[in-house]
């Protein structure tokens, strides 16, 4: 039995269809990569399967706190510790010992630092860490590599192997390839007939015509 599916899915941006006719699903032990250009609507349909925007059209198929979600922002408080950020994610997801997560992504030696005194890797590092405190079965990730070395993509990797081996799954959106075993989706033929137009309609155009 799937953990996550849509069915006749379109997911919208502005209000105008990006992605449409959407049929996935994901199961125990499964890992689907997202593929498709710069502007594709991976991105969108990342944010509907992990319900912060609504389906268009059709609906995603999950039981209530199935979905972890890491996006472009890393989500951390700029004040509170490294330590203070995965106890309270801990706290606000049911609990999980903050201990693993800290281990596996190198973060002890950080742990008392204010997130906001963290380089990029390092925040991204803590805002993945994040993932394994929430005891959710599916990690959506977009672009979760962004701003990592090569050290940490290969932490990053190991994290989300380990998760799906112990019966998690994820869904992710990357341009890298990091040697899953994986399902490959590429969004491109899904693209919405309407969103034609507007998407061809590119910035220096729009310049030269001011
Ligand atoms: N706030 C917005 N309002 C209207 N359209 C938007 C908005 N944000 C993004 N879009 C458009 O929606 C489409 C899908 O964007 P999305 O970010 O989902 O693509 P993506 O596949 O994730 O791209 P990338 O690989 O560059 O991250 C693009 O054409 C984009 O320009």
């Amino acid at each position: 039995m799937s953990l996550i599916s849509v069915k006749d899915l379109t997911v919208s941006r502005g209000g105008m269809p990006v992605l449409e006719g959407l049929n996935l699903a994901v199961s125990k032990g499964e890992i689907l990569v997202l593929r498709g250009p710069n502007g594709a609507g991976k991105t969108t349909l990342l944010r509907t399967l992990a319900g912060l925007q609504p389906a268009y059209a059709g609906g995603v198929v999950a039981d209530p706190e199935t979905v972890a979600y890491a996006g472009h922002a890393d989500g951390l408080k700029a004040t509170l510790t490294v330590t203070e950020n995965l106890a309270f994610w801990a706290g606000v997801y049911g609990g999980h010992d903050i201990t693993p997560a800290l281990a596996h992504f190198n973060l002890e030696s950080l742990k008392s630092r204010p997130a906001g005194n963290l380089s990029a890797g390092q925040k991204r590092r803590l805002g993945l860490a994040r993932l394994m405190v929430t005891g959710r079965p599916v990690w959506v990730l977009d672009e979760p590599t962004v701003s990592l070395d090569k050290a940490s993509v290969a932490i990053f990797a190991e994290a989300v192997k380990t998760h799906v081996g112990a019966g998690g799954a994820a869904i992710i959106a990357t341009h890298i390839d990091l040697g899953f075993e994986e399902t490959v989706f590429d969004v491109t033929p899904y693209k919405a007939r309407h969103d034609v137009v507007r998407n061809d309609f590119d910035e220096s155009f729009d310049e030269a015509f001011r």
